[in-house]
């Protein structure tokens, strides 16, 4: 394959982009050309927040064609073009052979979350010190292990006494990780619901990859009361969630939260206040785990 690449300012990268796309490139993509620089812009707000700014100030656009010649006829029919103006060519450059596969493999590592509990994908070995073990592969949804919200929720899972996770709601369960996790961990009945149903499907298949038994839904498919409610999301829609999470605690169970930053533990101590008492339970690169107990 060629790679077709530009330089565009910010109000031609969608004539660009489209031009590309109309003169049969197999794919575009558009990155920020200022990159790793100092004039490297956040495209991306607060939860919630719109961004601050809709484009970057200078984009490299770049085009995959099939061949040398396809990519050379899309530059010579660009570079005449009146909207080309202010744009300049990178370069035109064959793309490397990789194995693609190999790569994206080698990217995924078994995750420990304790010395004994691991997340390992389906192409690795089991390590050996692993007793309780998840399967799990990079998918669409969200929950590979890698991540210090996703860690320290199974963190918390792994180290409940035995026989006190008792019916266990994940809520955002993202690939099911959670649900699973407390599933291995003794939960005697989980539900893992999401508002993304590629999430559902996810949940669905990998619960059944690592054979435990799970009801995965949309959210309005949890019911009752819990005695471990899990959600990892973000600190505004957790917020939103206070009544409604801490209403699915039975009582005596555990509400455990994750997805919040530590300047965010005050405003979500607010939120939760009239329903239950949070604490800080974790913390991992800057992210916090706060629990509460429902009285018994
Ligand atoms: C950070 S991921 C967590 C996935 C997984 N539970 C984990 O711990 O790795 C958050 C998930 O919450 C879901 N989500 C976001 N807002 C939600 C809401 N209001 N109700 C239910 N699910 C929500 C998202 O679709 C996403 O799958």
């Amino acid at each position: 394959m060629f790679e077709l690449s530009l330089l565009c300012p910010e109000d031609r990268v969608e004539t660009i982009s489209e031009a590309l796309d109309a003169l049969d490139a197999l794919s575009v993509s558009v990155e920020d050309a200022d990159a790793q620089t100092e004039a490297e812009q956040a495209l991306f707000g607060e939860p919630g927040m719109p961004a601050p700014k809709e484009g970057w100030n200078r984009s490299r656009v770049i085009a995959l064609y099939p061949d040398e010649a396809a990519a050379t006829e899309a530059r010579d029919l660009l570079l005449p073009q009146d909207f080309f103006e202010g744009c300049k060519i990178l370069a035109l450059k064959p793309v490397p052979e990789q194995d693609w596969v190999r790569l994206t493999q080698s990217q995924f590592e078994p995750v420990d979350i304790t010395p004994e509990f691991w997340i390992v994908p389906t192409w690795h070995e089991l390590p050996e010190q692993a007793k309780v073990s998840i399967r799990l592969d990079p998918g669409l949804a969200f929950g590979t292990g890698t991540h210090p919200t996703t860690r320290m929720c199974l963190r918390w899972i792994a180290r409940q006494p035995k026989g006190t996770l008792g019916r266990t709601l994940d809520y955002g369960c993202g690939s099911g990780i959670l649900a699973i996790g407390a599933a291995k961990f003794g939960a005697t009945d989980v539900d893992a619901v999401d508002i993304d149903p590629a999430a559902v499907e996810s949940t669905n298949y990998n619960t059944s990859a690592n054979h435990v038994e799970v009801r995965a839904g949309l959210p309005d498919a949890a019911g009752g009361e819990y005695q471990t409610v899990l959600a990892n999301i973000l600190a505004t829609p957790l917020k939103v969630l206070a009544p409604l999470l801490c209403g699915r605690v039975q009582a005596g169970g555990n509400l455990v939260l994750a997805g919040i930053l530590e300047r965010q533990a005050d405003e979500l101590k607010e939120a939760y206040a009239p329903y239950l008492k949070l604490e800080v339970a974790d913390s991992e690169d800057g992210w916090i785990l706060m629990t509460a107990q429902r009285a018994a």
